[in-house]
């Protein structure tokens, strides 16, 4: 089972942070998708939760590159579409295995 850990930020992880984290086993990391698990959790909601991996932490001193705000918003533009289907999908086969009211 892959592992999530929230870091609110808003300032992205510094490289340490990122050996930390990889050292605990974790394998995404994330601000907001979880806290609205955890509201939804604490509203009793059954829930589907999707999340979109937008961009690769930096482990390394030598890589000059820095995760950021611009960088997960381009992703999240480039993947909209496939995201727009997977959820098209997935409520079509909720309506087939929902029972009418
Ligand atoms: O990490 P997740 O929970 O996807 O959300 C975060 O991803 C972006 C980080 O800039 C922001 O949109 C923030 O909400
Ligand atoms: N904490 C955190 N959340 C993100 N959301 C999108 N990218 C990131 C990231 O690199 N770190």
């Amino acid at each position: 089972m892959n592992k999530i850990c929230l870091l609110a930020g808003p300032s992205y992880e510094t490289i340490a942070e990122c050996r930390v984290l990889q050292a605990l086993g974790v394998d995404a990391v994330g601000m907001s998708t979880l806290p609205e698990v955890i509201v939804a959790r604490h509203c009793g909601l059954q829930f589907f939760g999707i999340s979109v991996t937008t961009n690769r932490v930096v482990m390394s001193y030598d890589n000059h590159e820095k995760a950021n705000h611009k960088k997960a918003l381009h992703i999240s533009v480039v993947r909209a579409e496939a995201l727009q289907k997977l959820v098209t999908r997935l409520l079509g086969k909720v309506g087939e295995n929902t029972n009418p009211l």
